[in-house]
């Protein structure tokens, strides 16, 4: 019999020093939902603590090199899952549906998630999940302010959770919220201490899954919604990371719309952070759902059905010291391109 070829889900939990990822990733692996979990750590440093917190859960274990996983990611995190995954073939661990990849704290998880487009052999047995990213009640807002990894580490994230909420009083953790839901208003906010179980549905309720995509995107538009569109004037004061939502309700011309963003990442790359959006194509029947990080843009995926019943465009960016009017120009501007042949464009872009 031919066994169906199921690549492995990677979720990254990533989140500044300290701030309790693998406190976090202890009350996880307790859960037996994700019994079959194997993990990987990456220390700055020479001294492993953490690998030593986490066997005592698992055995099923790799350390990397120390070093950062950021810088060395096609090496060292390559080699970590190779290394796993051979393990797993040789029975030498036991099988595994899923690997964590718990980041140093100062990692930019940026091309670790890149890696996973980008590399074709990784996409073969491997396919990342949601990325989490875990910021302290206590120090979360001073880190904001001062690291940019820690800034990017939530702007990157599927899902954040608050921790050490025991630590701090309720409008601190509230306060601390609303900065993070302006950084990120896509991303579902968790908060935690370290003496609740920690719910497996943060690895589980998987934002890259078909089958879940409507609901995903219906909760981050409506976030994206309330947070940032009719907000004008809370970013510009803050040129580090803000979030920002073109929109239409007319159908894009796929060419014109596909060139358009092209030049975008191709100008802004760098800036942008996060990008995801929900499309309206001439000549497709069905909801186009488009997700980018930095220059790099996944295949589009389509919905069964529109979110809210009624077919609009509503794409979101998360990005640093962008200028939103120009962006939004040039998108009305490639808008009103023409519109002849847009289906069979799209057709012939997004076949396999
Ligand atoms: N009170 C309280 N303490 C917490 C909580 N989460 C983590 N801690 C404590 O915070 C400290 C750091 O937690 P870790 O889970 O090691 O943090 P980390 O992000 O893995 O740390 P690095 O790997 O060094 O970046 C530990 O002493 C934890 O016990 C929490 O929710 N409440």
């Amino acid at each position: 019999m031919i066994r169906e070829h199921r690549p492995v889900t990677v979720n990254l939990l990533t989140g500044f020093l300290g701030s309790g990822k693998t406190s976090l990733l202890k009350r996880l692996l307790c859960q037996p939902s994700l019994e079959d979990t194997a993990v990987l750590i990456n220390e700055f440093g020479e001294v492993g603590l953490d690998h030593l917190l986490i066997e005592e859960v698992d055995q099923d274990v790799v350390l990397l090199k120390s070093g950062c996983v950021c810088c060395t990611v096609r090496g060292d995190l390559r080699d970590g899952l190779d290394r796993l995954f051979g393990r797993m073939l040789r029975g030498e661990v036991p099988r595994f549906s899923r690997v964590v990849i718990e980041t140093t704290g100062l990692a930019d998880p940026v091309p670790i998630v890149a890696s996973f487009s980008a590399d074709p052999a990784l996409r073969y047995h491997f396919q990342l999940g949601n990325v989490v990213t875990v910021i302290d009640a206590v120090n979360g807002m001073a880190n904001l302010a001062r690291h940019p990894e820690a800034l990017k580490q939530v702007a990157l994230a599927d899902r954040l959770v608050v921790s050490k909420t025991d630590l701090v009083g309720p409008e601190e953790v509230a306060a601390l919220c609303r900065r993070l839901a302006a950084l990120n208003p896509t991303a579902a906010i968790h908060r935690s201490s370290e003496d609740e179980p920690a719910p497996a549905s943060l690895l589980l309720d998987d934002v890259h899954d078909p089958a879940r995509k409507g609901e995903e995107v219906r909760r981050w538009l409506a976030a994206a919604e309330r947070e940032a569109l009719h907000d004008d004037h809370r970013h510009h004061h803050d040129d580090s990371i803000a979030t920002f939502c073109l929109s239409t309700d007319e159908p894009l011309d796929w060419a014109p719309f596909g060139l358009w963003l092209s030049m975008l990442l191709n100008r802004h790359g760098s800036e942008i952070l996060r990008l995801k959006g929900l499309l309206w194509v001439e000549g497709v029947d069905r909801p186009v759902v488009v997700q980018g990080v930095q220059h790099l843009v996944h295949k589009p995926v389509h919905l069964d059905a529109w979110p809210d019943g009624k077919p609009v465009t509503r794409l979101v960016v998360i990005g640093r010291g962008l200028d939103r009017a120009a962006i939004l120009r040039s998108f009305r501007a490639f808008n009103r391109l023409g519109r002849s042949a847009a289906g069979a464009a799209y057709s012939a872009a997004t076949a396999d």
